[in-house]
């Protein structure tokens, strides 16, 4: 049930800025002279896209410097529209669809080659470099519709003059920082920084990162070129700097010195910066670029987490265990399947074999797991282990044979696919949100069955019994607000299996769960996978040096040396058996 809570002090004091902004647009113009209210009017553009970085670099952790090409391409998109058309309604309100349209598509043409080959966060970040290279060449090359080097000027455009544009400007820029805020802060919001602080994780939790950061780059590429129509038309000039990327490393540089991650910090950044540097370069024309220089190096040194650190010094904050009680959720059990139907194979490995180049490290393996099972897989350092983890939960892994989950081949099919077919993994260190709390990562394991609010945190947890049962045998039911990088080792491995049993698997691949574990906690842990496999009917795979663990809660035992699949039978047989012996003992077996 939804628990009511009283409006906290930050939210108030928000309010008040965003309500304090709102008037200085309306009397702005009253206040304000011709210099004062032209830079302002630009440099509330210029927050709208810090305000873009930041989601992008800030929350989702892609460093771009591409968004000036969008916001160029959006400008000029408006401007020649404007210079070769004319500027009826018709023509403005067209105008404004292409300063749209045209940066979304190059953004969705962007972010898929950015994002849609695996590609590494360097890529994308060259790529985002090279982009307003591309344009601006463009641009130049353009002859007379794009103006060439001295780019378009003298078009008619918005018949609003120079107080109606600012006015314009501000409500955009409001409208721009206040969907950002409540984005951000919503439970869709949290799924940026799950991508920035573990995008692997992401993807075995069955969402689709790349996929996610493409929709985010094509949405952001909009909203920069709706701010290139507002400059279009405030400035009614448009120029090749306007899509370059010094232009673009300006914005970057705004949003870290506002303090990335925030949304008012980049806003406060832009406005606060590029009105300095316009009255500086008026007064000390040729001294404002050392000046604005050295403002940098001090404000780095002093406050590295940007302008935001000054502000959290002042508002009131809530700490350790306050925060958590203050954001944390109710519990909620949702109904769930319970693991796969009886009898049938939820995994069946035939012939498989794995080789780095000429490093054969698997070969031939054969196995099969039935719901219920507890099979436990042991052998020495480098016998292949996670090698074979790794082949059963990414069907790219594997180099010969064929494995099967629930009757369906998984080769070729990525991670999050695989979950979608009941495979939940648990990595050998824990793999799990640092910058988010508890209830948060659950969250995050619920996504791709519950499409997370764009608009609101919820009030209520919901999860599977199973998952809420090992947070209530672990003690974590009672530390749902609290921030996970607050959790002590054995506690975030309890989160991890957590969060996978929220992914009602059929089939858990589990690494070394209880690794660096005090002796209660492997307890508890022993205790819930047999639970999870004797009770409930999930499938488990357990990979396990330490035998005793092994022998007191497994159903059958594997033992893999070399690569290859020596023993597999019940627990009695395995331990009992002399391979083993000879295996641990250092023996030789080929
Ligand atoms: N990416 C890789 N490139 C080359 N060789 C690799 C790679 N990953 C693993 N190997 C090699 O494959 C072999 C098996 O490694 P794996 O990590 O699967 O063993 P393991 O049984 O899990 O060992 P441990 O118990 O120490 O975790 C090792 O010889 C390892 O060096």
């Amino acid at each position: 049930m939804p628990e009511s809570r009283s409006i906290p002090p930050r939210v108030w004091l928000l309010a008040a800025l965003a309500l304090a902004v709102a008037v200085v647009v309306i009397i702005g113009p009253a206040l304000f002279d011709r210099f004062t209210l032209n830079v302002l009017t630009r440099s509330m553009i210029y927050a709208m896209l810090a305000v873009t970085v930041d989601i992008l670099w800030g929350y989702t952790g892609i460093l771009t410097f591409g968004q000036a090409a969008f916001f160029g391409t959006g400008a000029y998109a408006s401007a020649m529209v404007l210079s070769h058309l004319g500027a009826t309604p018709a023509l403005l309100a067209l105008a404004l669809a292409l300063a749209i349209i045209v940066p979304i598509l190059l953004g969705a043409f962007v972010g898929w080659l950015s994002f849609g080959h695996g590609s590494t966060p360097l890529y994308a970040t060259v790529i985002s470099l090279v982009v307003p290279i591309v344009v601006t060449q463009l641009v130049f090359s353009g002859g007379v519709w794009t103006g060439s080097s001295s780019g378009l000027v003298g078009y008619s455009g918005l018949p609003l003059g120079l107080q109606g544009y600012f006015r314009l400007t501000g409500i955009c820029l409001i409208i721009t920082t206040v969907i950002a805020l409540i984005f951000t802060r919503s439970d869709a919001g949290k799924l940026l920084v799950a991508i920035r602080d573990n995008e692997a994780r992401c993807a075995y939790l069955g969402l689709d990162p790349q996929r996610l950061k493409i929709a985010l780059t094509t949405i952001l590429a909009g909203v920069a070129g709706l701010a290139g129509f507002l400059y279009a038309n405030a400035s009614g000039v448009v120029a090749p700097e306007n899509t370059g990327f010094v232009f673009g490393t300006e914005i970057v540089i705004w949003t870290a010195l506002g303090g990335r991650g925030t949304i008012i910090g980049p806003v406060m950044g832009a406005i606060g910066i590029d009105y300095l540097s316009a009255q500086l370069s008026g007064d000390l024309p040729f001294l404002w670029n050392l000046v604005v220089g050295a403002l940098f190096v001090v404000m780095i040194i002093l406050l590295p987490n940007g302008l935001a650190q000054l502000a959290r010094m002042v508002l009131p904050r809530r700490h350790g265990e306050q925060a958590s009680q203050a954001g944390s959720p109710a519990l909620a059990a949702e109904a769930a399947g319970n693991g796969a139907e009886n009898g049938n194979r939820v995994l069946a490995v035939s012939g498989l074999g794995k080789s780095f180049g000429s490093l054969q490290v698997l070969q031939g393996i054969d196995l099969d797991v039935r719901p219920g099972e507890l099979v436990s897989l042991v052998g020495p350092n480098g016998a292949g282990k996670t090698t074979l983890m790794r082949c059963l939960s990414d069907g790219t892994e594997a180099t010969t044979g064929r494995v099967s989950i629930a009757g369906q081949d998984i080769s070729g099919m990525t991670p999050d696919e695989i979950v979608a077919l009941g495979v939940g993994r648990k990595f050998q260190v824990a793999s799990v949100f640092d910058s988010l709390t508890v209830a948060d990562c659950l969250r995050m394991a619920r996504a791709s069955r519950k499409t997370p609010s764009l608009l609101r945190r919820s009030a209520t947890l919901g999860l599977p019994v199973a998952a809420a049962d090992i947070l209530r045998s672990t003690g974590l039911d009672g530390m749902l607000g609290r921030p996970v990088s607050l959790l002590s080792h054995g506690q975030k491995q309890s989160l991890e299996l957590a969060m996978v049993v929220a992914l009602e698997p059929k089939l858990i691949l589990l690494d070394e769960p209880t690794a660096g574990l005090t002796k209660v906690e492997r307890t508890t842990i022993g205790a819930t996978l047999q639970k999870l496999t004797g009770e409930l009917g999930f499938a488990a795979i357990l990979v396990e040096h330490d035998l005793d663990f092994v022998r007191d809660i497994s159903t059958r035992i594997v033992v893999l040396h070399q690569g290859k699949l020596v023993l597999d039978g019940s627990v009695d047989q395995v331990v009992n058996s002399e391979v083993v012996r000879t295996i641990y003992s250092g023996g030789a077996h080929a």
